[in-house]
């Protein structure tokens, strides 16, 4: 890792609906962090643990993302745990824009976090009166169903059909009778035709839990099963809206879906202009220095 490490490095451990996160401050883009760094640092039992690492850097000093300084002051630099590079983490822009305010780095309210997937605006409520944080809402843009049909998620020797979701990076979502069907998750899902995803998939496993209302799974690519993720929330209501046969872009009125996560709830709204937008917590749980001296043992 190429890294001032004299004198430790500062990190902090967050969440957002027990997906968590080390997020790493690097306002001026002086941190090298490569796979194998980020993969230490998200190991749990060798390193400080989390589904990802939201790196926290100035988008100007970031060449991914200079060309989007002019709309966001602050670049999301997110890494799967596995140390690969994603284009978008929907639970990981809320903790980041909750982390930018509670860092004074921004005001509450409105502020836009550059993302791989583009610049996306957020809501950072103030906290409650007894001190609970408050909610973050993410205009996550719109969802793409590019198809084709007939893709299928498969476990052992069960196969359902699923529908291709992208909300910037790709999901597949399956409707099944219990999210017990999907197992133990320690290994990827199958998905056919091959080559529907060069790139890997997230895979969600979704069951109805009332009107509107839905509670699923996930398998993430790069991080294994997860107790949440925002994109994958997305992904689900759209496709549960798409099943039930609304489509706001059609009726002109927005809809809204419950999705619940092991890890928590998420509220997603469709808008008729195909925006998706997703509220829930996020919360910073720790800060710290990690060891200098470890850290000089990184790998590079
Ligand atoms: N947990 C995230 C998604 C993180 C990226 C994903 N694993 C991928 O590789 O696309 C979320 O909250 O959206």
């Amino acid at each position: 890792m190429s890294a001032p490490t004299g004198t430790g490095l500062p990190f902090l451990k967050g969440h957002g609906t027990q997906n968590d996160f080390v997020i790493v401050p690097d306002p001026d883009g002086r941190l090298d962090l490569g796979p194998a760094t980020v993969a230490r640092l998200c190991d749990r039992r060798a390193g400080i643990g989390g589904d990802g690492l939201l790196r926290v850097v100035r988008s100007a000093a970031d060449p991914a993302a200079a060309h989007l300084a002019g709309e966001a002051e602050w670049f999301m630099d997110y890494r799967n745990s596995d140390g690969s590079i994603a284009e978008m983490c929907g639970n990981g822009v809320r903790v980041f824009a909750h982390y930018l305010v509670q860092a004074g780095l921004a005001k509450p309210g409105a502020l836009a976090v550059a993302t791989r997937a583009g610049v996306r605006q957020v809501r950072v409520a103030g906290p409650a009166a007894d001190g609970t944080p408050g909610e973050v809402t993410v205009d996550m843009g719109r969802a793409l169903l590019p198809g084709p049909d007939g893709i299928e998620v498969a476990v052992d020797d069960r196969v359902w059909p699923a529908r291709n979701v992208n909300m910037g990076n790709p999901h597949a979502v399956a409707f099944v009778d219990s999210l017990d069907d999907a197992g133990n998750l320690y290994t990827a899902p199958r998905t056919a035709p091959e080559g529907v995803y060069p790139d890997g998939v997230n895979v969600e496993f979704v069951v109805d839990r009332g009107p509107r209302h839905v509670a699923m799974r996930v398998h993430e690519r790069g991080s294994g099963e997860t107790r949440s993720c925002g994109t994958g929330a997305c992904a689900v209501a759209v496709a549960a809206a798409r099943r039930d046969g609304i489509d706001p872009a059609v009726t002109g009125e927005a809809v809204s879906y419950t999705v619940d996560l092991p890890g928590g709830r998420l509220v997603i709204e469709e808008f008729p202009d195909g925006r998706v937008e997703m509220t829930g917590p996020a919360e910073i749980v720790a800060s710290g220095t990690l060891d200098p001296a470890w850290l000089a043992g990184l790998p590079a």
